[in-house]
């Protein structure tokens, strides 16, 4: 396996925080629109804790290996606690009742939670950083503009793996990344069921509750263990460049190609070492901004699938361990266009 050459951080960098440490009141759920129904669940069930395979959960012990960031008063805050309000909120609801709409497609699914944890999550950041500005899932599919500026910028998916929550299958995260001057500099993505901390910083390396993460040094697509996402179209032509993707993966003898619902927690395996690549079309930028930098630090490439430098907008990327991995995962895909991020 390789290791990533130590980067610097870019200038400015002391701006990144995210210190949500104070106990977060219970926000008031969201009304959802007409098209919101009910999905009934056995109350108690799901949302069990599992035992990790980077060793038991700790966030006591995630915390020391965290870098502190400075806030913008100058005090210097562990970003991991930042997760915990929610943690909590989204195993609760993980095993009660749900009311559920779609967004782009009857299989993209919106809970009133995942609208109350963006809404803690910016609220608090927001009070803190008031100049900073917001790049957030559901927001977006209200109609806010998704556009990277050079400005400082957090990027959130407060429930990724919505299907995943609505059916309580356990691989759920929430993912927050930040970028200044168009670079991603920091990214923090929660495992909800597993308290699995991930955490990367531009040049500080990459964590899982306080273990160095290392990608996989395959090279061989014919040893690899792919990871992929849907997507949320299901018409047939897009359906059709799916298989046909993946069929091509599989006929270059990749040992198997996994969709497990939740792009971030994806390609944290890819960090972890645990997968060899992931590709995907029709993802979004608040799926790739943290995983990226977790990525990076763990040695490993994010792309275009093109083969060129990753553009977060662009709905597609290819990520691996190695160079070589991806970009033999690059000329295998046919392109499904799902436009860009910043076009909507
Ligand atoms: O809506 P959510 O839960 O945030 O996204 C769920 C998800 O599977 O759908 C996207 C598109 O297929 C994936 O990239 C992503 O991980
Ligand atoms: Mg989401």
């Amino acid at each position: 396996s390789r290791a990533a050459e130590p980067k610097k951080p870019a200038e400015g960098s002391a701006l990144f925080a995210l210190s949500l440490c104070s106990a977060l009141p219970f926000l008031g759920a969201p009304r959802l629109g007409s098209s919101g129904h009910v999905r009934r669940q056995v109350r108690g069930a799901g949302g069990g804790r599992a035992q990790g395979w980077l060793g038991p959960p700790s966030l006591d012990k995630a915390q020391g290996c965290v870098p502190a960031i400075r806030t913008e008063g100058g005090r210097r805050r562990s970003p991991v606690p930042a997760a915990v309000p929610f943690l909590k909120i989204i195993r609760k609801a993980l095993s009660e009742e749900k009311r559920v709409s779609t967004k782009t497609s009857a299989a993209d699914l919106v809970t009133e939670t995942d609208h109350v944890v963006e809404a803690l999550i910016l609220q608090e950041l927001q009070t803190r950083f008031p100049s900073h500005r917001f790049i957030a899932e559901e927001a977006a599919a209200a109609g806010a503009k998704c556009v990277l500026t050079p400005s400082p910028t957090w990027i959130v998916d407060p429930i990724d793996g919505t299907c995943n929550f609505v059916h309580r299958f356990p691989t759920v995260a929430v993912s927050i990344g930040f970028a200044v001057n168009q670079e991603l500099e920091f990214g923090v993505i929660y495992h909800c069921t597993e308290e699995r901390l991930y955490t990367g910083r531009r040049g500080q390396g990459a964590f899982c509750n306080g273990q160095r993460l290392r990608v996989s040094g395959e090279t061989d697509l014919s040893k690899a263990l792919v990871l992929t996402e849907i997507g949320p179209r299901r018409d047939p032509a897009t359906l059709k460049l799916f298989l046909s993707n993946m069929e091509r993966l599989l006929h270059a003898g990749a040992h198997g190609v996994r969709v497990i619902g939740s792009s971030t927690l994806a390609l944290c395996h890819l960090a972890a070492g645990t997968a060899d690549a992931y590709y995907q079309f029709g993802l979004h930028c608040w799926d790739l901004a943290a995983a990226t930098v977790i990525i990076r630090e763990a040695g490993g490439v994010v792309m275009d699938t093109s083969g060129g430098p990753l553009d977060l907008m662009s709905c597609r990327v290819v990520a691996a361990g190695t160079r070589e991995m991806a970009v033999l995962i690059a000329q295998a895909l046919q392109t499904i266009n799902y436009g860009r991020d910043d076009e909507r």
